[in-house]
């Protein structure tokens, strides 16, 4: 590992940035990963990591691709830690890499902040916004929306009922925990989640929400690309 920061000691906890980029897009309908497609210019992963780049208090940026994955070697401009140490699921993918961050030195008592590589539209002041609110947290938290539209429960196509909205919220990324806690969490879920809040919930902690707006959103349906690609051209004028 290059750099003095992963040579500090654990007196202070430091923040890393854990970055699971090894999903195939499935849902996309693209030819590749989607995480490899060039939204506004340039691959959508360049726009993620570079707003983490411009995050000064994360120590270190660790990537998780799939194994064989050569993105990284054909563009190798990042100075992130990229590792081929994908999973089956993104569950595995980020344990795996919580790994790997252990051998390059991070401690259980260092934050991690995971951040799909797919939501390609996170700004440092987001990140911040998150570092800020969680950093005096016994538990960590993520970013989240509050949902704005009525939410229906579907059976067989038709509306079964109609559910209080107040409450909900669209969970997003970056989530940010304690290293070892996020670990033991994931180890106790079995993989069965979809989120590293839903791991730490299992445990019995409640994750703080932090607001985010709706900008934070998951590139997931081939529809996302245009909106995404809207979105980064408005901001670059
Ligand atoms: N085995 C997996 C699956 C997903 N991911 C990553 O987790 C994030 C979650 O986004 P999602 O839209 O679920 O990505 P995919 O799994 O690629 O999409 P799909 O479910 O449509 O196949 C993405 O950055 C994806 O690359 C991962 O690292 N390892
Ligand atoms: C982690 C996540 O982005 C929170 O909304 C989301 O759950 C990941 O997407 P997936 O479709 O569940 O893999």
């Amino acid at each position: 590992m290059k750099g003095t920061d992963m040579n500090a000691t654990a007196s202070s906890s430091r923040y890393f940035a854990l970055i699971p980029c090894a999903g195939n897009g499935s849902r996309a309908g693209t030819s590749g990963p989607k995480q490899y497609e060039r939204v506004a210019g340039q691959p959508m992963i360049w726009h993620t990591l570079s707003a983490f780049a411009g995050v000064k208090r994360i120590a270190r940026t660790l990537v998780v691709v799939a194994p064989g994955d050569g993105f990284f070697e054909r563009n190798p401009t990042t100075s992130a830690l990229v590792v081929p140490c994908g999973g089956a699921t993104r569950a595995q993918s980020v344990e795996n890499g919580l790994r790997e961050l252990r051998r390059a030195g991070a401690v259980d008592n260092d934050w991690v902040l995971v951040h799909d590589a797919v939501r390609c539209l996170i700004t440092p002041d987001l990140v911040n916004r998150l570092i800020d609110r969680c950093s005096g947290d016994a538990v960590g938290g993520l970013l989240a929306h509050p949902l704005p539209d009525t939410l229906k429960i579907g059976e067989e196509g038709r509306v079964a009922s109609t559910v209080t909205r107040t409450d909900k919220w669209q969970a997003q990324t970056p989530q940010m925990f304690r290293l070892g806690m996020l670990r033991q969490a994931l180890e106790a879920s079995g993989g069965e989640i979809t989120d590293e809040s839903s791991a730490i919930e299992q445990m019995g902690l409640k994750p703080l929400l932090v607001e985010a707006g709706a900008q934070n959103f998951k590139v997931t349906y081939p529809e996302d690309f245009a909106m995404a690609e809207a979105v980064l051209r408005g901001r670059a004028r």
